[in-house]
């Protein structure tokens, strides 16, 4: 459904990523894994359109999306959380959860969309009325991907949501994304430091090494210590 055909990416005159190619199927977990710096972001800001690719292209459910802007390629079911949980930390936890609703046909029912997100993170609902900026680490980045998930993302982009957050949330967290894209069918690209992590959720994997794909394949074919040299430092 989601198709990265030889990508070459970069900034200005600096190309970071070269001749990529990966494919995202629905209801399946693909993490993206590298050292710092190989272009992990540089892919995930490609797929949604905030850099445009100097070649190759981008396929979104069989349409060359390359060309589309950001906001088209949300129109479309694509969901993004930024790696550093860009929530608003002005506004109150519902008010970040509303603007959730912005790409959204007027049809769908707040209420019943909300109990969904209730469900999956409950804490949400017990800090409606709490500034975005008051809340801990884990809470904002749960606040971040229940706000990506109220858009009803067929694709889900999660730029390193795992991040600096402790074991329990960590664990939620990664219950939640194995959940939605199970039940809802999503597609979730999952950018991971951990092969741990990323290889406890995950369906398909794809390594990265300055640029280049160096190794990807099925989790459950792939020992982890076949891969794990292109991750140490
Ligand atoms: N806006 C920018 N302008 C120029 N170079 C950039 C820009 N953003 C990132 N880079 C460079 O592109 C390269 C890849 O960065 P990117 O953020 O994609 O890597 P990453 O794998 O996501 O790293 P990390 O794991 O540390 O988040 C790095 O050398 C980085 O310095």
């Amino acid at each position: 459904m989601l198709s990265v055909r030889n990508v070459t990416a970069g900034y200005e005159q600096s190309v970071v990523l070269e001749n990529v190619s990966m494919d995202v199927q629905k209801g399946s977990v693909t993490a993206v894994l590298g050292r710092n710096g190989v272009g992990k972001t540089t892919l995930m800001k490609s797929i949604i359109g905030l850099i445009k690719p100097m070649r190759g292209n981008i396929e979104w459910e069989g349409e060359d999306m390359t060309s589309l802007p950001p906001e088209h390629r949300v129109r479309r079911g694509i969901g993004y959380v930024p790696q550093g949980r860009e929530i608003f930390s002005t506004l109150t936890v519902e008010e970040n959860l509303l603007l959730g609703f912005e790409a959204l046909p007027k049809k769908i029912n707040p209420s019943h969309v909300l109990e969904e997100i209730y469900e999956l993170f409950p804490i949400l609902k017990d800090m409606l009325h709490r500034k975005g900026g008051d809340l801990s680490g884990g809470q904002q980045q749960q606040l971040a991907i229940a706000r990506a998930l109220i858009g009803q993302p067929k694709l889900l982009l999660l730029d390193e949501p795992m991040e600096g957050i402790q074991p329990s949330i960590v664990q939620l967290i990664r219950d939640v994304i194995m959940k939605i894209a199970k039940e809802k069918m999503v597609g979730i690209v999952l950018v991971e430091h951990s092969l741990d992590l990323a290889f406890s959720c995950a369906d398909y994997f794809y390594i990265f090494d300055r640029g280049i794909v160096v190794a990807q394949g099925h989790v459950s074919e792939t020992s982890m210590s076949d891969v794990q040299r292109f991750l140490t430092v």
